[in-house]
């Protein structure tokens, strides 16, 4: 009898642990906490339902996230809520660092990002701690590479200005040469930074008839380069041939700011840059100047320093900068891949398995 009421608490208890908590701090989390025996997770952030229905179905941990999408964690409630938990689950937006790593003390074992990129987490900080990071790589290469080639053509063919133009009464008599603006077919495009969104990039960018691929990076990267048949070149060499150079690097102390003037110094005045990687490997200063100067002809950014970028920047002066709000991977079904990626990894490093993504650090 005793067997049988201890079995049935605990069944009681299961389904407590892992019903998603959102209250921070109220009194059923502190019960709950104290009740449960399973790990415990904070989710910085009101993750896709594909990721919460594993998360809540898995029954290996009770969890509590900041339930919002508009509104990221304030840091002191971030600093707050993560002590003592056995694993987190962010977002780009969460910066982990030492305090935060100190905040949640020992008992962290596994940090998983709903990210491909990681600049955002201190890895050395994560190592010392000995500390298991996931990430979410591969699931979202078609949609970045898409979106890059959306925001290609928007910003080489002007469509943002061209809309515009349109609908504000712009649009008088068919012009000669009104609007006009760079094709692919018969150019070079440059990659800074070839990986799998480069390659997928160039992928989608060939059946426009584009005449030559080049890229640089810290070496050459054969096996990669020869799918899209990408002639390895100098990162000057890069500059002076693109006619659109798309960045795709990771950004890393020797990628910051790697788009500067020195660069667009040696660029065409034809020629476009696309940055779907980080804000971070570009001199904005640099790139305003470029721009508005006319030393090249036009930038499509989908990631900025800050971000969101204030209204108030420069750069939204510019017709020949389009801009948008870091939307590279925002597909739902690579959202909802993404959020399973990441809940997988955090399931799997907090069994002491394996993760399907994970950081060699
Ligand atoms: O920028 C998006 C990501 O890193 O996943």
């Amino acid at each position: 009898m005793a067997m049988l009421r201890s079995l049935m608490a605990l069944r009681r208890l299961q389904r407590l642990a892992v019903a998603p908590l959102s209250f921070t701090g109220g009194a059923t989390t502190q019960v709950l906490r104290e009740m449960s025996t399973l790990p415990r997770v904070y989710v910085t952030r009101q993750i896709p339902p594909e990721g919460l229905r594993i998360l809540r179905d898995s029954g290996q941990v009770q969890f509590e996230l900041w339930d919002s999408d508009d509104v990221p964690v304030p840091r002191n409630e971030l600093l707050q809520n993560v002590k003592g938990v056995d694993g987190l689950l962010c977002v780009l937006t969460e910066k982990i660092d030492a305090e935060l790593l100190d905040a949640a003390g020992p008992n962290l074992k596994v940090l998983s990002t709903m990210s491909v990129g990681f600049d955002h987490l201190s890895l050395e900080e994560l190592k010392k701690r000995g500390i298991r990071v996931g990430y979410t790589p591969e699931v979202l290469t078609d949609a970045v590479a898409e979106l890059t080639v959306a925001l290609l053509l928007a910003t080489s063919r002007r469509l943002i200005e061209a809309t515009h133009e349109a609908k504000t009464g712009g649009w008088g008599t068919w012009r000669t040469l009104w609007l006009c603006g760079y094709e692919l077919a018969n150019s070079t495009v440059g990659i800074l930074g070839l990986g799998r969104i480069g390659v997928a990039i160039a992928e989608r960018l060939a059946p426009f008839k584009v005449k030559k691929f080049i890229y640089t990076d810290v070496a050459p990267r054969p096996e990669l380069a020869k799918a899209i048949n990408a002639e390895y070149v100098s990162l000057d060499e890069l500059a002076k041939q693109s006619d659109f150079l798309s960045v795709c690097c990771a950004l890393t102390p020797e990628t910051k700011e790697i788009c500067n003037k020195d660069l667009f110094a040696k660029m065409k005045n034809t020629s476009i840059i696309i940055n779907t990687s980080r804000g971070g490997v570009v001199n904005q200063e640099d790139l305003y100047e470029a721009l508005s100067t006319g030393q090249i002809a036009g930038a499509g950014l989908d990631v900025t320093v800050p971000e969101p970028l204030p209204t108030s920047h420069p750069l939204f002066t510019l017709k020949n900068c389009v801009i948008l709000p870091h939307i590279a991977s925002a597909s739902y079904s690579t959202r909802n891949a993404m959020s399973a990626l990441a809940v997988n990894n955090l399931l799997l490093g907090l069994r002491g398995q394996p993760m399907i993504k994970e950081l060699k650090l």
